[in-house]
């Protein structure tokens, strides 16, 4: 049996033989029981993926409040404090809970102005965004979208897929919003036959920050990045896409500037805008 074990900046695949100090080398700060309590969670497919930091498919019924996983809280805070239909007081409550109860891994209120500001300047009628995660950024970046713009989220974690589909409807788009569960590498390709998108405008990139890289390259050889595409990245100081900011910045094909801005009003990061030259 082969195991996909990811956290939100890296994954690493192993086996019964791998070594367990292996693994916990590439999640620094992870314990190696919490690797192994998942491991033994999962199902025996032939090849599972799953996260340390969430709930899986097939994994333990939440039987309680404290039973559920992060993204359900939050939802629920959602449902109990938002507004029906109005994607700024949804945004509000999902930042309320960040800061005053348990931080969660959304662009948030900070990096969120700036992504507004991209979003509002570009006007994209067609956008992607990698890594769903529970649908703040994408009701955040399609609130401002015109009319009739196709905007296409993806989301390898079905968990985190689903609460966003609640998210999204709650706050009124999911009209709006194609949400693909997918891993990124295996759905760009497929991304002009089945959705029907010539090339994006926009693409915001927030998954695992491994996967950076490897995904604008293959955006470039699908040739769905045109002359003035802009291309957002998440988290270029913390976790970090080192291998991602030193190419964009230097391999001639975007005109790159970086954006500082806070996770949680602390902590420093930034994102990278990248526009394609063509
Ligand atoms: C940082 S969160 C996204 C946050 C979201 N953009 C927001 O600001 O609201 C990263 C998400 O990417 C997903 N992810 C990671 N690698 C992926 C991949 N290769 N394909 C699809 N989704 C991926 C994770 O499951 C996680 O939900
Ligand atoms: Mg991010």
């Amino acid at each position: 049996m082969v195991f996909t074990v990811s956290s939100w900046h890296r994954q690493v695949r192993l086996n019964e033989d791998t070594d367990v100090m292996f693994v916990q080398l590439c999640f620094k700060r992870c314990s190696v029981r919490a690797l192994l309590h998942n491991v033994v969670q999962q199902p025996a497919t032939e090849t599972s993926t799953f996260s340390i930091f969430g709930r899986f498919p097939g994994a333990r019924k939440q039987t309680s409040q404290s039973d559920m996983s992060k993204e359900r809280r939050v939802l629920q805070y959602v449902l109990q404090t938002a507004s029906r239909g109005d994607p700024d007081s949804v945004l509000a409550a999902v930042d309320k809970y960040g800061r005053e109860k348990e931080w969660n891994m959304s662009v948030g209120d900070e990096k969120g102005a700036i992504l507004d500001r991209f979003v509002k300047e570009r006007a994209p009628q067609t956008m992607l965004e990698l890594g769903t995660y529970m649908g703040y950024s994408a009701v955040r970046m399609v609130r401002l979208l015109p009319q009739g713009a196709k905007f296409i989220t993806v989301e390898v974690n079905q968990d985190n897929a689903a609460v966003a589909k609640e998210i999204i409807a709650f706050a009124g788009l999911q009209d709006r919003i194609i949400q693909v569960l997918a891993e990124t590498a295996e759905v760009i390709p497929q991304l002009k036959s089945k959705f029907n998108v010539e090339s994006f405008d926009m693409v915001f990139i927030d998954h695992w920050k491994d996967f950076y890289l490897r995904d604008i390259k293959l955006l470039e050889q699908n040739k769905l990045l045109r002359k003035g595409t802009v291309v957002v990245a998440d988290n270029i100081i913390f976790p970090g896409a080192p291998d991602y900011a030193d190419y964009v910045r230097t391999c001639g094909k975007y005109e790159s500037t970086f954006h500082e801005g806070k996770i949680n009003g602390k902590k420093p990061d930034g994102m990278e805008k990248s526009v394609y030259r063509g």
